[in-house]
């Protein structure tokens, strides 16, 4: 496969400043990365100053581009709205929002602690609403069309065993996503959402994809493109919709997975089934179509 490029013109993000949670590692970076690229101003915050520091540094030298990293815990609303006044101060407004920060493992879920499902629910759906509500009454007070990102997963409506916190979670800001986009349009605030399928990141590996699991499945038999995800393509999309080229798109969400969610399909089971299988197949069902097609049973 090619390598993935770019898909937005140069400038397409010019003037706006784009608040990216978790935005200093993984997928979040990736995003802030390409958002940089487009000419738009970025913030990204997390708990970790240091990874997110370094981040900073990496992403302007590389870029040109103009970012700013602040200490953030998404759970605590005073440091939310510490985010957004340091973000206005350093760029004069706010334009945008990627919900991406998020907390997850797997685990037989009567093995989780209450405090092992708060965790993981309180910086998914708190953070998401937290900074969703803080940066929606900004907007509606100053008249900004902002536009929100909620990076979401496949299982907020399949639902998935062993990691029911994080898809409880999930499919709360998939409802936030679909009702804020209703109530605040006529503000000309859009939310929209990605659903990514597996994109190999180190947080999401270390806790859903250990070493023990690797080695007994593999993305090829999972994923009817037979791949994973490359980062490009997820920040294309997401730049996209942070974009005024999304402008009548709202509420939203884009599943990206290589067609993984696809595997609840009735018959998909026949995916293993060979050439001489069908034919015997075939042979087997003309048979019985036979007497039908002859008046009996
Ligand atoms: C074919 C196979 C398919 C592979 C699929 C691949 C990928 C598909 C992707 C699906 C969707 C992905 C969604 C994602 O969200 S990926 C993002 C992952 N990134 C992160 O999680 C980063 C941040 N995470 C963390 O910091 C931590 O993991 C944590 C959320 C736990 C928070 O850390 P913190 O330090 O704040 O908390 P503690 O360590 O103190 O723990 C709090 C309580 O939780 C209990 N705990 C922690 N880990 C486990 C575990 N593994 N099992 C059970 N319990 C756990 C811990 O014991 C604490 O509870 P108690 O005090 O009661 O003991
Ligand atoms: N990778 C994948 O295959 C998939 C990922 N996703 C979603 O993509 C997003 C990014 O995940 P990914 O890049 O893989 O994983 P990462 O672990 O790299 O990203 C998670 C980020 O969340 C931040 N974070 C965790 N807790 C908090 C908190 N309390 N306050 C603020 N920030 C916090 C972390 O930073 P810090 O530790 O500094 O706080 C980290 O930067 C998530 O929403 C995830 O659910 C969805 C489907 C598939």
């Amino acid at each position: 496969m090619n390598p993935i490029e770019g898909m937005l013109r140069e400038g397409s993000l010019k003037e706006k400043t784009i608040i990216v949670t978790g935005g200093g590692t993984g997928l979040g970076k990736s995003m802030a990365r390409y958002f940089l690229q487009l000419g738009a101003n970025v913030v990204i915050c997390s708990r970790k100053l240091d990874v997110l520091e370094a981040t900073a540094k990496e992403l302007e030298t590389e870029t040109g581009g103009k970012i700013l990293p602040i200490a953030c815990d998404v759970r605590k609303t005073e440091q939310i709205e510490g985010v957004i006044s340091a973000s206005i101060e350093a760029f004069g407004r706010v334009d945008g929002l990627v919900n991406n920060s998020a907390g997850n493992f797997i685990s037989p879920t009567e093995k989780l602690s209450y405090k092992a499902v708060d965790v993981v629910v309180d910086i998914v759906l708190r953070g998401s609403y937290y900074f969703t509500l803080a940066l929606g009454k900004y907007w509606i007070d100053h008249q900004i069309k902002g536009t929100i990102l909620n990076i979401s997963t496949t299982y907020s409506w399949t639902g998935s065993g062993w990691v029911v916190p994080s898809a409880m979670a999930k499919a709360g800001v998939l409802a936030m996503t679909k009702s804020l986009a209703f109530e605040w349009a006529p503000y000309g605030i859009r939310l929209n959402a990605i659903a990514p399928g597996p994109f190999p990141t180190k947080g999401a590996w270390d806790r859903l994809f250990p070493e023990e699991l690797a080695k007994k499945f593999s993305f090829e038999n999972r994923i009817p493109l037979k791949r994973t995800g490359e980062h490009q393509e997820l920040a294309n999309l997401a730049a996209y919709l942070l974009s005024d080229f999304s402008s009548y798109m709202t509420g939203e969400v884009v599943t990206l997975d290589g067609g993984e969610v696809l595997n609840g399909g009735q018959f998909n089971f026949l995916k293993d089934v060979t050439d001489e299988q069908w034919a015997a197949i075939a042979e087997q069902i003309k048979n019985t179509n036979k007497p039908s097609r002859n008046g009996g049973e």
